[in-house]
């Protein structure tokens, strides 16, 4: 009985005055526990952001303006940490800029203006620009809170493969763990007097928690710094990247993100630019954030929104669980040297311990992809998108055939037409406005709802027919551009093509004639190249003068190319075609995904005449089509577009030679073809890549979609010049096939030796 009343009493007491002090006590004393072991354990529900930004390399004012924007609606969706794209200030793209002093100066004028803005207050910043320390380029993690610079961190694994070229701009901050001393520029100073911050490999501890800033790369690196700084206690890693769009490229990415926090726990923010930026890339933003291998929120792939900025609230006690596993603490203490740890006095999570029942943590959802044929829908179309309002065009013309490739190109205007019209529908009041001004239309109440509307003021298509041309391509590229409202124009330029042909005639003497009529390869190959050159000039013209035949006096339209990969790679284009132009939405993707992405488009974008495009048979229609004849691509090629498409991935993925590729395909393709068939076939694919190489260095700039892309400018660098011959690897490939048949045939084999 007595005991029973010493209880109550007790209990009450407890409740009324002991518990509220202990908390305050351990509130008090949580900041000096998460410095010694930076594992705090009181839970806490903090909300934290990431972002898409549409950066545009060099546009310092405008990429300034879409961070504060960015930092804005984070904080409006109380999130206490907005992490931003690599390179933000700058946009990531720059190239050789980013060794202009220029570039740094400005980079740091729009620096200071962020941290002097008060609206920046109250929440943590990791902003991407470039700095130079003693000298040396970085490519930098600025980490800042109230105004004040808390760390700069230097990328310590640059990209540079493929499309990157860091190394060319940056030096990688190699010393891992090491800190040093930066002098900040005066301009900074003066804002509110600090003179230096810590530069190098360290980390951010708040009072609640730990961060770590990793970039981009280092994530794709055997070693990554989130490893490191998992088992030394980080919690939050922050990822800051400049990753371009390649088809179904974004597994990847996911599939790293997710690994490296089933592996180490924590939360990982992940952020990308968005956009073309002023290349051949589309970055493609999917902002993530992911807790222990699980997706919390995940922002759109493709999009138009400049700035698109995702939130989740996370319960750091859930990190601490996770990381309970015996393994995971015997590693943790396996750690030789420390990061050096920048204080932070502040906490990330909402200040009062108490419950807060509004504060919820962030369910787990579903990761979303696209698939290929959404891809092609959705990247090239908000590619052109952003180049043609950044350029100031006013719409697009594009020569439409009837066959498959400007099909395929038109079909992703009209993609770009319909994400113009979905955007306009929500109230995108930067997409109206640049469709406005590239419409050039004056009416303010006017809006680009209708795509069909609004391709047929932007979009210009034009068949130019000859007397090799069929009704069926005729057509077939009439009905497609009424159906998605192009404004078109079906020609005859046989009166040209003859006029050239006369010239020629008067001045030499000598009359070309097709092959099918007694006229040599050579006098067959001219008579064709001449029609489709002269397409390349009459486009220049048209896409010069059709908004002037409109009435719409404000400016030329870009036109539009349509060579895909595999026509590129076997060099099966005319030099100075159709195939140049300003831009091109297919150059990096295969007739093969071409096709598969026409088939969906006919059904996605209820487009029936899309059908007729992908059963018809390739042709060039520059030959006379007789009884018993009609050109075809693949027997002028000599090769299908599916083998084109194998050789290709050999050839750039593979790292393929001849001798390399006729092994792989040997084991690939026999017993259905022969060795000495495949070896022809190898040997014909190799002579007219490299008698036709040269053609890449004129090739159109094309939206970069596949890791074999052909492209001579940015990404597969390769000699002009180069023997087709391949004397040496032809001869090895002799060997084998004739090993192979010597044994085939029951014969020895000892007399042929192959190394
Ligand atoms: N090594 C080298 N370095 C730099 N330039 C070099 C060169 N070799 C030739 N050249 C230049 O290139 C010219 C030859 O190239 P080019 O004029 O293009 O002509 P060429 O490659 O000889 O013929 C065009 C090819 O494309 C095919 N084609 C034409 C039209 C449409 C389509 C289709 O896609 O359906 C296909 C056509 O059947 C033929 O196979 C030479 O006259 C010379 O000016
Ligand atoms: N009759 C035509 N009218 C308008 N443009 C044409 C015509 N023929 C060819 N072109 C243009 O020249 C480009 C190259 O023509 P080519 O005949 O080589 O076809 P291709 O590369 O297979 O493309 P497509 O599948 O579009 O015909 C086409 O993509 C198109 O832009
Ligand atoms: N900017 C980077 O570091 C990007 C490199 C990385 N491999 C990617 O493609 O996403």
């Amino acid at each position: 009985m007595f005991a029973a009343v010493e209880e109550t009493d007790l209990g009450k007491w407890y409740d009324s005055l002991l518990y509220p002090m202990l908390l305050l006590l351990l509130e008090l004393s949580e900041y000096d526990t998460v410095r010694s072991t930076g594992n705090n354990k009181m839970g806490h529900l903090i909300t934290v952001s990431t972002c898409s930004l549409n950066q545009w390399s060099l546009d310092f004012l405008g990429n300034r303006d879409r961070i504060l924007e960015s930092i804005k609606l984070a904080k409006q969706q109380n999130s206490t940490l907005r992490v931003g794209p690599e390179l933000e200030i700058t946009g990531y793209g720059c190239l050789d800029h980013f060794l202009e002093t220029d570039t740094y100066l400005h980079s740091w004028e729009m620096y200071g203006s962020i941290l002097a803005n008060p609206e920046t207050f109250g929440i943590l910043l990791d902003i991407g620009m470039p700095v130079i320390h003693k000298n040396v380029r970085y490519n930098c993690r600025m980490i800042s809170y109230d105004g004040k610079i808390l760390l700069i961190r230097p990328k310590l694994w640059l990209a540079n493969d493929g499309n990157y070229r860091e190394m060319r701009f940056f030096t990688p901050w190699q010393r891992v763990k090491y800190v040093e001393t930066h002098s900040l520029p005066t301009l900074i100073q003066r804002l509110f007097g600090q003179k230096t911050v810590r530069f190098g490999d360290a980390v951010i501890e708040a009072m609640d928690t730990v961060i770590g800033a990793e970039t981009c790369e280092e994530l794709f690196t055997p070693q990554s710094p989130h490893i490191a700084m998992a088992l030394d206690g980080v919690e939050i890693f922050t990822n800051s990247s400049g990753s371009h769009h390649e088809l179904r490229k974004l597994h990847t990415r996911m599939d790293l993100i997710q690994e490296a926090t089933q592996k180490c726990g924590g939360v990982y923010l992940y952020s990308n630019q968005r956009g073309c930026d002023g290349d051949r890339l589309y970055y493609d933003g999917c902002a993530m954030i992911v807790m222990n291998g699980k997706v919390l929120a995940q922002g759109a792939q493709f999009a138009m929104d400049d700035v698109e900025v995702i939130t989740a609230t996370i319960d750091l006690d859930d990190i601490r669980s996770y990381r309970s596993l015996i393994s995971h603490g015997l590693q943790s203490t396996n750690v030789e040297q420390s990061y050096e740890r920048v204080s932070l006095d502040s906490k990330l999570s909402p200040s009062g311990f108490q419950f807060d029942p509004e504060i919820i943590p962030t369910k787990p959802q579903a990761i979303r992809y696209h698939t290929p044929e959404e891809e092609i829908a959705l990247g090239p179309a908000c590619w052109l998108w952003d180049y043609v309002r950044r350029c100031n065009g006013g719409g697009f013309f594009l020569p439409l055939s009837g066959g498959i490739d400007s099909c395929a190109t038109a079909v992703i205007v009209h993609s770009m037409c319909r994400l113009v019209s979905e955007a306009a529908k929500k109230g995108n009041k930067q997409v109206i406005n640049d469709a406005r001004k590239i419409a050039n239309v004056k009416d303010q109440d006017w809006e680009p709802v209708d795509p069909v509307d609004f391709a047929n003021r932007i979009f210009h298509t034009a068949y130019l027919g000859t007397e090799n041309s069929s009704s069926e391509t005729r057509d077939r590229a009439a009905q497609l551009a009424q159906d998605i409202g192009s404004y078109h124009i079906g020609l005859n330029m046989d009166s040209l093509v003859s006029s050239v042909i006369t010239v020629f005639e008067v001045a030499t003497g000598k009359r070309p004639i097709f092959k099918i009529f007694g006229g040599s390869q050579v006098e067959n190959l001219a008579l064709q190249n001449i029609q489709a050159r002269l397409r390349m000039v009459l486009s220049y013209l048209f896409a010069q003068l059709l908004p002037w035949c409109r009435d719409n006096q404000r400016g030329g339209l870009l036109v539009l190319g349509s060579a895909n990969v595999d026509e590129c790679l076997r060099g099966y284009l005319t030099k100075y075609d159709c195939s140049s132009a300003d831009l091109n939405p297919i150059g990096g993707i295969s007739k093969t995904d071409l096709k598969k992405f026409i088939r969906y488009a006919a059904d996605q974008f209820d487009l029936p005449i899309l059908i007729d495009f992908i059963t018809a048979t390739p042709t060039a229609e520059l030959e006379p089509i007789t009884a018993d004849y009609v050109q075809s691509d693949e027997i002028d090629m000599g090769m299908s577009y599916d083998e084109l498409s194998q050789y290709g991935q050999l050839r750039k993925i593979s790292k393929c030679g001849p001798y390399s590729m006729f092994l792989k395909l040997y084991h690939e393709w026999t017993p259905r073809l022969t060795p000495r068939q495949i070896a022809e076939k190898v040997r014909g694919f190799f002579w007219f890549y490299a008698v036709n190489r040269h053609k890449m260095t004129t090739m159109t700039p094309s939206y970069h979609a596949e890791n074999y892309s052909p492209d001579d400018n940015r990404f597969d660098l390769r000699p002009i010049l180069i023997s087709p011959r391949f004397e040496l690897a032809n001869q090895k490939i002799m060997e084998i096939v004739e090993m192979s048949e010597r044994r085939e045939q029951g014969k020895s084999v000892e007399d042929l030796t192959v190394d």
